[in-house]
């Protein structure tokens, strides 16, 4: 073995059968077989395949145990007999990339003749394992066991608890045994400061539970009210990790490009760290919820309504009330205005998706913008709070707002393709009033490559604030004409005051999957407030590890 300064350590040693050379530079870990040649006279010649596993996901260096050690010995004395020559061993886990963003914990073993240098080797590993400071040690664990079907807990212990164990993560396991119980406790009891990360076992609405606890705990210790719409929120600095054992599991989804437990355990054990934009939510000033995912009104607030009747029925309920819904074909009236974001963030229909290291979320609104903004501040009039603020009055099917692309397996691309998941803004689609069956080609839209939003009665645009307004029966304002979409299917000004019975109907808004208790609303977007264990949807690889 050697071992210099740079701490690069090579030795030959044995892989189940074949003698290999093992290289551990500084952030690689590296090997490849020595074969025998038969044509060569001097002996050796080195194998094309190398393999090669980044430090940064290895998860963890063992001693091999005995008994593995020992079919091991048996394994290469049939066919090599170099057992007596090769009597320790250590075993590496990585992370191994499989297809479609799935990971998987793959192990390889090595065998040597000498104690002294298997240790060393475990020694050199792990040292190299501690100057990655961004992995968690300890973490707090919610699992709801009711959430998607029921399987929060045996997804937990199955499959991702031994994951945590093997990289020497310690955990305090919380089944909740009521709604809210995770968010009661990360609010007033939970030690925080005991803890490098929360892990959340279940659905979209329990990451909601987790995060109305971390931040109101957070604001609460900082002294910040959360009831002032443009109070500055301290940012969290746990982050969360989810393990999908819900219904919809959008989040999971959107940030890691697949739902699975084993790969979200991965993501948390090598550390990834995901910024993402968070919304606050207030009606009349004062504070109702946050939001990480869809805002919904009409369509997706409907959809959920209903299907909470139908619990029992699992994920299946959202298909049966989706058609329901669909079916009822209702639409709502209401005031939207909102602010519309920079163009340096984009454009919602621009094909420019939110992927892993993103260059559109690294533009964090710096102390430039944030100077612009203090000097627009300055210039504006006292009363002039409107500024920069557009208005549409119209009849919606559905309001959706999207503050990250809401791809989820119903829905690969998701409600906005190209939403980002930590610029600061949202991506606010109207839904107007048409037939069903161009509601239903929207729908399908979503489901295929064409665009959803390429339709006269949709609408889109990326935003940093906005606010609802339901019509009420003695309050129906009068249509703006500049702000309608030229389209023969609008109706005219007057006929809207005609037929404004069929629009003071209210639906109710969908909050990552909970229902809101007010509908007029107004929505503030906090850029990049948490961070989860994960690092976006990267680009798609060669399957295996980099040969
Ligand atoms: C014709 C097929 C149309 C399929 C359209 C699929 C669009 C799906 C977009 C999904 C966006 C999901 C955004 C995430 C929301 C979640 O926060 C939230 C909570 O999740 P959790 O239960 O895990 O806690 N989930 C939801 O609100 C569920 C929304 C699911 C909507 C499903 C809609 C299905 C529509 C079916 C229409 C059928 C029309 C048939 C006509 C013959
Ligand atoms: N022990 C519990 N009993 C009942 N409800 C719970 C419990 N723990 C969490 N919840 C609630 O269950 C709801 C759904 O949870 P979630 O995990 O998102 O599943 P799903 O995706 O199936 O909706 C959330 O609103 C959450 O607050
Ligand atoms: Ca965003």
């Amino acid at each position: 073995m050697e071992n210099n300064n740079d701490k690069i350590i090579c030795s030959e040693l044995f892989q189940k059968h074949r003698k290999v050379e093992v290289v551990l530079y500084p952030a690689v870990l590296a090997w490849k077989e020595i074969e025998k040649s038969s044509k060569r006279s001097s002996g050796t010649c080195e194998s094309e395949h190398r393999q090669t596993v980044e430090v940064c996901e290895i998860v963890a260096v063992h001693k091999t145990e005995d008994e593995v050690d020992a079919q091991a010995r048996s394994h290469t004395k049939r066919i090599n007999q170099p057992s007596q020559q090769y009597p320790y061993a250590f075993t590496v886990s990585y992370v191994r990339k499989t297809r479609q963003h799935l990971w998987r914990c793959a192990d390889v073993t090595f065998h040597c003749a000498d104690q002294q240098i298997c240790e060393q080797w475990i020694q050199v590993t792990n040292e190299q394992l501690s100057i990655l400071t961004n992995r968690p040690k300890n973490l707090l664990v919610y699992i709801n066991p009711y959430g998607g079907k029921r399987r929060g807990e045996r997804i937990y212990e199955q499959k991702v608890a031994p994951v945590f164990r093997r990289a020497g993560i310690l955990t305090d396991v919380i089944v909740t045994e009521r709604a809210n119980h995770a968010r009661d406790h990360l609010k007033t009891e939970a030690n925080l400061d005991d803890y490098d990360g929360v892990v959340c076992v279940g659905g979209d609405g329990m990451f909601s539970e987790i995060l109305h606890g971390l931040v109101t705990r957070i604001q609460t210790d900082h002294g910040v009210d959360q009831n002032q719409p443009d109070a500055e929120l301290v940012p969290c600095s746990l982050r969360i990790g989810i393990i999908p054992a819900g219904s919809t599991d959008c989040i999971c989804f959107a940030t890691q490009g697949t739902n699975d437990p084993v790969t979200s355990a991965l993501h948390i054990v090598v550390g990834d760290s995901q910024p993402m934009d968070v919304c606050s939510v207030h009606h009349n000033g004062v504070f109702l919820k946050y939001s990480v995912s869809l805002l919904g009104y009409g369509f997706y607030g409907d959809v959920l309504a209903d299907s909470e009747r139908n619990r029992w029925l699992g994920p299946a309920r959202y298909d049966l009330s989706g058609f329901k819904t669909f079916l009822s074909h209702n639409h709502y009236g209401g005031t939207v205005s909102f602010l519309p974001a920079d163009d340096n963030v984009g454009h919602p229909r621009d094909k420019l998706q939110c992927r892993s290291g993103c260059r559109i979320c690294q533009h964090k609104p710096s102390s430039k913008d944030e100077h612009d903004e203090a000097s627009e501040e300055k210039e504006k009039p006292a009363d002039d709070s409107d500024r920069g603020w557009s208005v549409i009055h119209g009849k919606f099917i559905a309001i959706n707002s999207a503050s990250m692309s809401c791809a989820c397996p119903r829905s690969p691309k998701g409600l906005s393709p190209s939403a980002h998941l930590a610029d600061g803004t949202t991506d606010l689609i109207l839904v107007r009033k048409c037939s069903r069956l161009d509601f239903f080609k929207h729908l399908l839209r979503h489901t295929n490559n064409n665009d959803q939003f390429d339709h006269w009665f949709v609408e889109v645009h990326r935003v940093r604030k906005f606010r609802f307004q339901p019509w009420h029966h003695n309050f129906v304002p009068l249509e703006d004409a500049s702000e309608r979409p030229l389209s023969p299917d609008l109706s005219p000004i007057s006929s809207l005051q005609e037929t404004c019975d069929d629009c003071t109907a209210e639906s109710s808004w969908n909050c990552d999957g909970e229902i809101l208790h007010h509908t007029a609303i107004q929505v503030s977007v906090q850029c990049q407030l948490i961070r989860l264990f994960a690092r976006g949807i990267e680009e798609q690889q060669d399957a295996e590890v980099a040969v």
